[in-house]
């Protein structure tokens, strides 16, 4: 990172958006002559002056000066942000065209010379976006180090799949960017988060992540959606909540990276879980049952590895579940769908042409889980049907049949000596005919 900043000011210049505020003691703004910021200002402040209660102890007025001054910046232009989206699939052409919209300097990078041509000549994304018109200050380029030199702010939205290669082809570009993932997913066989690789692949790089229910359709069609930027950088979290936010997109922060990361990841298993239920027909109260025993084993992973359990209450947990889980806009839904009508996994990922990260996040999470001993029946009851062939519908009477559990874990903890009652009470009930299905661990 650049260190030529000399006031705690995220330095549009440089993109350093590193956080420097607890280090600048001596700094006495004067705040006299300001006038009381309103709208947008006044809530990004707001949160700016609140962020530090409880934790690290900032001084309101430091931060509001400088907030104040930052924005100002950009109002003013000619430092406007200048951003960087990688991957012209219709996740990074709708958050890069919000951008656009907002009046930072945007270019899109799209790894195909020919889209980036047509899509220069066209102003749309015909093949992920279809009809959907593009702000014409938008840029496109196939010139992956000319896009991310003298940018503040670099937007990962590729597949997860190619995220650690994409960060290896910028990183000779990187100075003193910052980097923001948008990739909801695992990376095969490593178990990694995107924060993971970035930390990796760029340990000196400032870093966020962003996750919520943002279905890019929805958000071409200017519908009020929401996210969440999570960062250990204030200043980061600011820049990209001034880059995106706008009157149908509202842009909320935290600093539970991990949390709001594996939101993102784990909802894609139960999408698919509930495009699979949907196949079925089932009925709401199932729906809701399946729904809210997702975010049980969501949290329960989460806090097993790191994660605070109660950003899954948030947009990117309980937020993205829910809309992922009831809209045949989610690609995790719709391959769910078409398992459901008796397709194979590899035909249905075929059928869908697009990305869906929950297909590789299930083998990830379900071996994860079966190592480490985390109770995740819903996970392994997919597993068992997409990747072990055993029918859907044995799988699920026996996840019925799974144990006597307590309903939110966190406010009374499982009680494990329930094991033998259950057990008896299993043998008793069950169905003997179940050579066609896994059982769910009743603990
Ligand atoms: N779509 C959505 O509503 C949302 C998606 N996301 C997340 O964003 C990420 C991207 O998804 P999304 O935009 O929907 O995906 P799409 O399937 O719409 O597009 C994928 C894009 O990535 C490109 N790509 C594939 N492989 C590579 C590679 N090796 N190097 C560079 N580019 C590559 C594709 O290029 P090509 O066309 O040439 O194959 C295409 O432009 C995913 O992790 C997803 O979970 C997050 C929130 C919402
Ligand atoms: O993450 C998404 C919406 O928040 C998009 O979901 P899909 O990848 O299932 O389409």
């Amino acid at each position: 990172m650049t260190s030529a900043n000399k006031d705690n000011t995220a330095n549009h210049s440089t993109g350093d958006f590193t956080d420097k505020t607890t280090a600048q003691t001596e700094h006495k703004p004067d705040i006299s002559n300001n006038e009381k910021p309103s709208g947008l200002l006044a809530g990004i402040i707001e949160r700016a002056t609140k962020s530090g209660v409880g934790r690290r102890k900032l001084d309101p007025s430091i931060v509001e000066s400088d907030v104040e001054k930052n924005m100002q910046k950009i109002r003013d232009n000619p430092t406007k942000l200048r951003l960087a989206f990688l991957g012209g699939g219709s996740f990074g052409t709708a958050m890069a065209n919000l951008a656009a919209r907002n009046g930072c300097d945007v270019t899109l990078w799209v790894r195909n010379k020919r889209t980036v041509k047509a899509m220069t000549k066209t102003q749309t994304n015909k093949k992920y976006l279809p009809g959907y018109k593009l702000d014409d200050r938008l840029k496109y380029s196939h010139d992956l180090a000319a896009t991310v030199k003298n940018k503040d702010i670099i937007f990962l939205a590729v597949p997860s799949s190619a995220f650690r290669e994409t960060l290896k082809n910028i990183a000779p570009f990187i100075t003193g960017q910052s980097v923001v993932s948008l990739t909801k997913g695992m990376e095969k066989d490593t178990f990694a988060l995107m924060s993971d690789i970035i930390k990796d692949e760029l340990p000196e790089v400032n870093f966020g992540v962003m996750s919520g229910p943002n279905l890019a359709i929805e958000i071409m069609k200017n519908m009020p959606s929401a996210t969440v930027i999570a960062s250990d950088s204030e200043p980061l979290r600011h820049a990209v909540q001034a880059a995106l936010h706008s009157a149908f997109f509202r842009v909320f922060a935290s600093d539970d990276v991990k949390g709001v990361e594996l939101g993102g990841a784990l909802k894609n298993i139960y999408a698919i879980a509930m495009g699979m239920a949907a196949a079925y027909d089932v009925g709401e109260n199932t729906k809701a049952m399946l729904l809210t025993r997702a975010l049980a084993e969501m949290s329960r992973f989460g806090v097993e590895t790191g994660a605070n359990p109660l950003t899954f209450l948030g947009l990117s947990g309980v937020g993205d579940l829910y809309a992922t889980c009831s809209s045949e806009l989610s690609r995790n839904f719709r391959i769910g769908n078409m398992l459901g009508s008796g397709m194979s996994i590899d035909a249905a990922v075929k059928k869908l042409g697009q990305t869906a990260e929950g297909v590789n996040t299930i083998q990830q999470v379900h071996e994860k889980a079966t190592k480490e001993g985390i109770y995740m029946p819903i996970t392994h009851a997919l597993y068992a049907v997409i990747y072990e062939d055993k029918a859907a519908l044995g799988v699920a009477l026996h996840l019925m049949e799974a144990g006597f559990r307590s309903d939110v874990e966190f406010v009374m903890p499982h009680d494990h000596s329930n094991a033998e009652l259950t057990a008896q009470i299993q043998a008793a009930t069950s169905d003997t005919d179940d050579d066609n299905a896994t059982k769910g661990s009743g603990e």
